[in-house]
């Protein structure tokens, strides 16, 4: 079975890709077929078994397609009688850097072409540094038009040398640069003798020849679950394609982030009984007995991060600048959560590579980032693997890919603790006082009548006989959450202390209500993962006019003459709830009908 290899070309505008790749086929008289005609053949091959590389070959494509955006980028299959080829040519101009990312996911190694005649310029750099940060770790620098320089070894070196230079901050970057001309046809299928000083590889022969094996070592099992299914009705299989290392019936396998071990009873491949599945294959796995297993899980036999927060380096694609407290779906592996980006720390210089700190991303920048979701899951470094590692940032509002990257660091705070389980529970402790806990989470404007309606909603529960907590923002500021100011990131950590607190809580037994701006859509919802379904959000609609008129603490005339920054609703944004369980705006409902309408409301939960 011939190998495949999935190569890009990149570089500027009239650098000559089309030229090079049309001249390497018809040199060749390869096959040259289109792009369905590529995947349909490409499935067949396979670089590792099995129809998988059809897949393998969506991948860096798939979330793109689910967004239903059109990208740029055309695939060419081609084969010669020692490799398959599969080749992304990506447009060359600057605003189609997205398309040149998506491209550069999805391959092993990356054609950069330059002009001979202008040498590296920054955007074979940029291109460099993006396809580095896709995972690239073989570039094939080819100087092209070296007949417009009449095949000058001079020229060439220098070229060569500052490529070469530039690439000595990259790690795990291997590098061959090959003088050619697209137009003349030298060195790109044979050996020219109008370089006779050149005495490397053809184009073609280095892409015949390059051996991109990763020396990995002993890798471990890694399969993201993508769907849980019953076939024939008689057991739960689960099924997904192994990321890595290889699985056989009777192995131990943990999973994730349920954190629970079975062994594996059977495995099948399109519903076949196996004796080993291997890193590329789509398989199913049938356990030994019931896991808490979903989509967007792990199947494994190492221990990976399960984790809420990471560092990563990404390629911001939007026209409009990423600032930090924005928040996205986050789409990593099989799985699509709530995601902010909490932290901005730095750009990468595209020409020297230096770190420049900011606290905003503009189009087509390398940014490093902190990330922080809304559940935790599984995340790895791209590093250690490619599927759990790399991400994408989706609008929320347009539905498009804002970014593309890769995870460099999982954070975990305390990694070292395991979940002890009491023997009084959060259902005896709640019998005891007779009741369900639930958590009434009150978001609006300052102003908007959160704390008054809580704090009337709690009266009247109290009166009724129930055990209550109100957590008030004012309040909890002074204390536990004195640390705490108002950016993004810092009001992100007070809603997730106040979630915490809510869900002991709860598990005290307690009803709970909490009171917080919580401006942001993706706080709250990481809010309700924390509490769980016992959460009801009561949305304080009131609008900004009216708080203003109101302004009962004076703090919106302080925001309007600047002396408070991010000020929600006057300096910084109010994301309101989507689907809010009441919806109140408290402008002309007298106290007792809202108060009313939150009590009808949470008595399902109550009862
Ligand atoms: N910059 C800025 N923005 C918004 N609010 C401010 C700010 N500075 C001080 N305050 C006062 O702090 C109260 C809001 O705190 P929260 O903990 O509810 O805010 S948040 O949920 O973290 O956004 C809020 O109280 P409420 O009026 O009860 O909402 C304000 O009194
Ligand atoms: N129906 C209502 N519900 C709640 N507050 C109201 C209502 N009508 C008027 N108000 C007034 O609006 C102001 C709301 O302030 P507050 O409850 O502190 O808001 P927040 O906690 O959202 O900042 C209070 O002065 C309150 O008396």
């Amino acid at each position: 079975m011939k190998s495949l290899l999935k190569f890009i070309t990149c570089g500027s505008v009239d650098d000559g890709k089309s030229t090079l790749i049309g001249h390497m086929l018809y040199d060749a008289k390869l096959l040259f077929a289109d792009q369905e005609k590529a995947l349909e053949l490409d499935s067949k091959i396979g670089s590792r078994g099995g129809d998988i590389d059809y897949s393998l070959l969506l991948d860096g494509l798939m979330a793109e397609r689910e967004q239903g955006i059109t990208i740029d980028v055309a695939y060419r299959y081609f084969t010669t009688d020692d490799r398959s080829f599969i080749v992304a040519d990506t447009p060359g101009h600057e605003q189609y850097t997205r398309n040149m990312a998506v491209g550069a996911s999805f391959a092993d190694l990356a054609v950069i072409l330059v002009d001979a005649s202008k040498g590296v310029i920054s955007q074979t750099k940029r291109h460099a540094r993006i396809c580095s940060l896709m995972g690239i770790r073989h570039m094939v620098l080819a100087v092209n038009k070296m007949d417009l320089i009449d095949y000058d070894e001079e020229a060439f070196s220098n070229i060569r040398r500052d490529f070469e230079m530039f690439l000595s901050t990259f790690t795990d970057v291997e590098a061959t640069v090959i003088p050619v001309s697209a137009t003349e046809g030298d060195n790109i299928t044979e050996n020219s003798s109008n370089t006779p000083w050149y005495d490397g590889p053809s184009l073609l022969t280095y892409l015949e020849d390059a051996d991109l094996t990763k020396d990995e070592g002993e890798v471990p099992f890694v399969m993201p679950v993508q769907r849980v299914s019953r076939p024939g009705n008689h057991f739960r299989g689960f099924q997904g394609q192994i990321e890595s290392g290889q699985i056989r019936p009777g192995d131990e396998v943990l999973t994730l982030p349920s954190r629970e071990r079975a062994s594996v009873k059977s495995l099948l491949v399109t519903d076949e009984e196996v004796g080993e599945g291997v890193a590329g294959q789509p398989v199913t796995v049938q356990l030994d007995r019931e896991v808490d297993v979903s989509r967007g899980n792990v199947l494994t036999n190492t221990d990976l991060p399960v984790t809420d927060r990471f560092t990563a380096s990404l390629l911001w694609m939007d026209d409009e600048p990423l600032t930090e407290g924005k928040n996205f779906l986050v789409k990593a592996g099989t799985k699509t959560i709530p995601g902010t980006v909490v932290a901005i720390h730095y750009k990468t210089d595209i020409n020297i590579g230096n770190q420049i700190k900011v606290s905003r991303g503009e189009k087509n920048e390398l940014l490093t980032i902190e990330v922080v979701t809304a559940e935790r899951s599984v995340f790895d470094t791209f590093r250690s693997n490619e599927t759990l590692g790399g991400f994408i940032l989706i609008d929320r509002v347009t539905n498009s890919t804002a970014a593309s990257g890769v995870i460099e660091e999982t954070i975990q705070r305390s990694p070292n603790t395991v979940w002890e389980d009491t023997s009084v529970t959060r259902d005896l402790r709640a019998g005891q006082k007779g009741q369900n806990p639930v958590t009434l989470w009150f978001t609006g404007l300052s102003g908007s009548g959160k704390s008054t309606l809580a704090s009337e909603v709690e009266e009247q529960l109290v009166r009724e006989g129930y055990h209550t907590m109100l957590l008030d923002g004012d309040n909890v500021r002074h204390g536990l959450n004195g640390d705490l100011g108002f950016d993004p990131g810092d009001r992100f950590e007070n809603i997730r202390r106040v979630a915490e607190v809510s869900r002991l809580m709860n598990e005290a037994g307690l009803i709970t209500l909490t009171s917080f701006i919580s401006p942001y859509r993706t706080d709250r919802e990481k809010a309700k993962g924390i509490i769980g379904e016992a959460f009801v959000e009561v949305y304080v609609s009131t609008p900004l006019q009216v708080c203003e008129e109101r302004d009962v603490k004076g703090l919106y005339k302080k925001a309007r003459t600047g002396k408070i920054s991010d000020f929600t609703g006057v300096s910084a944004p109010y994301e309101p709830p989507v689907n809010p369980d009441v919806e109140i705006d408290t402008t002309d409902v007298p106290l007792e009908v809202a108060v009313n309408n939150v009590l009808k409301e949470i008595r399902k939960y109550l009862e």
